[in-house]
């Protein structure tokens, strides 16, 4: 599913890498975990998952695809195509409703809507009620939505149509315990349906429990380590 050998990125400006990792992958349908304080480059490695942030050095397989090698239009066609992605801040269009906003991702991608089915609307609704999105808010503006709705929202487009690989930013983060347990596993069943891999990212070691496998990005990021130790 995922293959990374290699890889090396460093923000503009920086001398230091941010991301220099051997080698990491990640099986078909596998749920993994990834942790690490604050600031040690999660974000920053989904957004080279992505193709958000560009390689500076080595490969980055997605189903057999070296993204590195892709430029501008053929990275986002591949990302809509084959990616689904729950910000840490959700990132929903407010001028766009629940629904809309859910779809979205089909209007970038032919492969993801034929993987939706039929009915666009029936299969958004379908998702944000196996999120557990409350029945009044499919109508509501998106801005008058709670945090925990909204990341039901952003959850439901990051699974329409069925992408190979889910990436999810501590989507969980500013939910008590109970909700952040009970989300996790509606997330879970949904990718399971879709036939998803899941790559989780939180600091939070209290969920790794839900996971397949839990990786410390520390461990994996050889950036992390001081230079008079390799
Ligand atoms: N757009 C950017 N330009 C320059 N530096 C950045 C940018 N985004 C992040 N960084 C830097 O890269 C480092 C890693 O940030 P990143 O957001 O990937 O960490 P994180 O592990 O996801 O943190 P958190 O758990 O707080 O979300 C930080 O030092 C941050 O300042």
């Amino acid at each position: 599913m995922l293959l990374i050998k290699d890889l090396r990125f460093r923000w503009p400006g920086q001398e230091q890498w941010q991301i220099d990792i051997p080698d990491f992958s990640l099986e078909a349908k596998e749920r993994v975990f990834l942790k690490g304080a604050s600031g040690c480059g999660k974000s920053t490695l989904l957004g080279l998952i992505a193709g958000i942030n560009t390689a500076d050095q080595g490969s980055l397989h997605i189903q057999g695809t070296d993204l590195t090698a892709l430029k501008g239009a053929k990275r986002d066609a591949f990302r809509a195509d084959h990616l689904g992605y729950i910000f840490q801040q959700f990132n929903l269009l407010p001028y766009l409703s629940v629904i809309d906003n859910v779809t979205l991702p089909c209007r970038f991608s032919k492969a993801r809507k034929e993987k939706a089915g039929e009915n666009l609307q029936q299969e958004a609704e379908r998702l944000l009620r196996a999120l557990a999105l409350p029945e009044n808010c499919l109508n509501k503006p998106v801005t008058e939505l709670s945090i925990g709705q909204q990341q039901r929202v952003a959850a439901a487009r990051a699974l329409i149509g069925k992408p190979a690989l889910l990436l999810a930013d501590e989507p969980t983060s500013a939910l008590d315990a109970d909700t952040r347990n009970a989300f996790i596993s509606l997330l879970m069943n949904e990718c399971e349906n879709a036939g998803s891999s899941l790559l989780f990212v939180s600091h939070d070691s209290s969920l790794e429990s839900h996971f397949d496998r839990s990786i410390s990005l520390p461990e994996l990021n050889r950036a992390a380590i001081p230079t008079e130790v390799l």
